[in-house]
């Protein structure tokens, strides 16, 4: 079983105008360590499917598995970022990134809670800004603090939701060379849901493209590129051809392409 299994999940939300079929035969799998990237059009469902993993909603039908038990309630051992990254402006940088471990290891010392934390923010380039409050970061910045809290705890699976949507292609870029350093210091198992085709070849072990609402699993693609990628890995023609034919299963999600009969 791997870390993470998704199976036959269908979901429908209640609306007053009546069920609103969302998830319609989602299966996913995630072994251990791996990091799965997820796309797929608009408003199919992709933010309901991180909701499900990290207990906050239960499937009509189907099954959720992390680390070989079902999910039917809120887990502690989730870890998560966002778009908007929600830091507490009252609190220091380095206090941000702690708190989950107050919540999850309320007998762990602070000296040893201080110490994980600085060895997070220094992984990703924050060091010598764990005293400052998030307003005085840029951007990018409070991405990266705010990364480092979502796997402070060693979290069983991080759950991301286009955490990098709001930055510049630049940053943007830089987010992604540190996101894969961090899992090379530090592996942990990831789902990340994103709508840059090129974020996911670059940070995933796999894709998952799920089709237009109801969504199901479409199409699975495995990228074996090698673990130490640089950013050139983009412009070769192996990653021309994964992103030509994710850019078609897109098209075919978003049912712009009827396939032949
Ligand atoms: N709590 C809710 N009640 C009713 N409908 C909802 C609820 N949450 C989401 N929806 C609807 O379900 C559909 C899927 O939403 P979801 O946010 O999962 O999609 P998404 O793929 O993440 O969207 P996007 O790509 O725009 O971020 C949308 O049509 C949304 O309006």
């Amino acid at each position: 079983m791997s870390l993470l299994d998704i199976r036959n999940v269908r979901h429908a939300y209640r609306t007053k105008a009546g069920p609103l079929p969302v998830l319609h035969g989602l299966d996913l799998s995630v072994p251990e360590g791996e990091f799965c990237a997820v796309v797929g059009p608009s408003g199919c469902g992709k933010s309901t499917l991180t909701r499900l993993v990290a207990g906050l909603m239960r499937p009509d039908e189907g099954e959720v598995w992390l680390h070989g038990s079902k999910v039917t309630s809120p887990r502690k051992t989730v870890g998560m970022a966002f778009q908007n990254p929600v830091l507490l402006e009252w609190r220091t940088i380095l206090d941000n990134v702690i708190l989950p471990l107050e919540i999850v290891a309320g007998s762990m010392p602070r000296r040893e809670r201080v110490a994980r934390a600085e060895e997070l923010l220094a992984m990703v380039g924050l060091e010598g800004f764990e005293g400052k409050r998030p307003s005085e970061l840029s951007g990018g910045m409070r991405q990266r603090a705010s990364l480092c809290r979502a796997i402070v705890h060693k979290p069983d699976v991080l759950i991301m939701d286009e955490p990098f949507g709001a930055l510049d292609a630049f940053t943007r870029e830089d987010l992604w060379q540190t996101m894969r350093s961090l899992r090379a210091a530090e592996p942990f198992t990831a789902l990340l849901i994103t709508h840059d085709l090129r974020e996911s070849v670059f940070l995933g072990d796999q894709v998952v493209v799920l089709s237009g609402r109801p969504a199901r699993t479409q199409h699975v693609m495995r990228v074996d590129l090698p673990a130490d990628r640089t950013l050139d890995v983009l412009y070769t023609p192996e990653v021309g051809d994964m992103l030509h034919t994710l850019r078609d299963e897109i098209k075919i999600a978003q049912g712009r392409v009827v396939e032949d009969a």
